[in-house]
């Protein structure tokens, strides 16, 4: 099903919390809603869902206006950071609730509900656990039961409020990848909130990013990185240097290969791995030196110093795969030059 909102805004009381939201998600997309704390993006979730009344604005699901609509009659599916399965149910029971609940005339019968719940239960890989009370599972292990209890009445929307926002780093990257395969499987229209960018890029295919209430853009994860709309969007997305040309940056900015010359605006953004460390020709006259350095993983990011006119450094972050950085073979200290292969230019 493809949701639209047209100009959506909440206030409580004097505060704004949805300023005028507009967004179309096409059937079957896997949305991010990413913002800082206090964004919206909860409180937009609810609205879709029909929790929470916009005091302006339309919620279309496949083209039919829901505004009005209570929650029961959206065909929603929803998890939530800490989604409470009932506690005294088991796995099975827990899975089944929502189809034993339908009136009468619309509830499968007892064998088909057992066979609806092993068939989730499988899809979710968790079928040996059907006889476990809540209590006796990890809490992954109860969000994927979440998960298949919300796809159990065959929603037509899946929202997912920090799903994995309670659980270990660990944890939380097998579940990203597990939720992206399941979408790719059962491609029901689906958004999750999260306010970690890094979760965003690897699950979803188009990320919103929301900021004081307002869309600041929205895109797939290559188009937000590689091409932020402004300076919020750039420094909120993964890592990036900041350079300010009107407060002494540009003079030892001309030597690295950015276009001073014509300058696209007064600000420039710079992604670690656009850097190029090099190795000076004239160490004496090179204004930056190696801090130091961290592993990540395959990539070092280089921690680097740039001498201020006024005895303060600047640190400027790079980045390169490990392999490149042994060949230098550079040392704390050591003077290097500086490439910057590509900015991004705000005003
Ligand atoms: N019922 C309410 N009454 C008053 N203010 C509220 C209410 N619900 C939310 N707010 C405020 O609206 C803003 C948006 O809240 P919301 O929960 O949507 O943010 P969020 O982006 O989901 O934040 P977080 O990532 O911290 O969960 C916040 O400033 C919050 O304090």
């Amino acid at each position: 099903m493809s949701i639209t909102l047209n100009n959506i805004s909440k206030r409580f009381g004097n505060f704004a919390a949805l300023k005028n939201i507009n967004l179309e998600i096409p059937e079957g997309e896997l949305v991010a809603l990413l913002g800082p704390s206090g964004c919206g993006k909860t409180t937009l979730l609810r609205i879709i869902a029909g929790l929470e009344q916009a005091d302006r604005g339309q919620v279309l699901l496949n083209g039919s206006d829901v505004t009005d609509q209570p929650v029961k009659n959206r065909q929603i599916g929803f998890v939530f950071q800490h989604y409470a399965l009932f506690r005294h149910m088991t796995v099975f029971d827990n899975i089944a609730f929502g189809l034993r609940v339908k009136p009468r005339k619309e509830r499968p019968s007892e064998t088909k509900i057992q066979e609806k719940v092993h068939a989730l239960l499988n899809l979710v890989q968790l079928d040996w656990l059907a006889d476990r009370f809540p209590d006796q599972l990890s809490g992954g292990q109860r969000q994927r039961i979440a998960l298949a209890r919300a796809l159990a009445v065959e929603p037509s929307v899946l929202l997912l409020d920090e799903p994995f926002g309670a659980l270990d780093a660990s944890v939380r990257k097998d579940l990203r990848l597990w939720l992206r395969h399941l979408h790719h499987e059962l491609n029901v229209t689906s958004i999750f909130v999260t306010h970690d960018q890094e979760e965003a890029m690897e699950v979803a295919s188009q990320i919103v990013v929301l900021n004081h209430g307002k869309i600041e853009q929205k895109g797939s994860p290559s188009e937000i990185y590689d091409s932020p709309n402004n300076d919020f969007v750039s420094r909120f997305i993964g890592h990036t240097n900041v350079f300010q040309l009107e407060q002494g940056d540009s003079a030892w900015l001309a030597g690295t290969g950015i276009s001073i010359d014509d300058p696209k605006g007064i600000i420039a953004h710079v992604r670690p791995h656009n850097i190029q460390v090099e190795k000076p020709q004239d160490p004496a006259n090179a204004p930056v030196y190696l801090k130091d350095w961290q592993h990540l993983g395959a990539i070092i990011r280089l921690e680097l110093h740039k001498d201020g006119t006024n005895g303060k450094a600047t640190t400027i972050f790079a980045e390169m795969p490990n392999e490149q950085f042994r060949e230098l073979a550079l040392q704390k200290g050591d003077r290097v030059s500086l490439h910057i292969k590509h900015a991004h230019w705000f005003n």
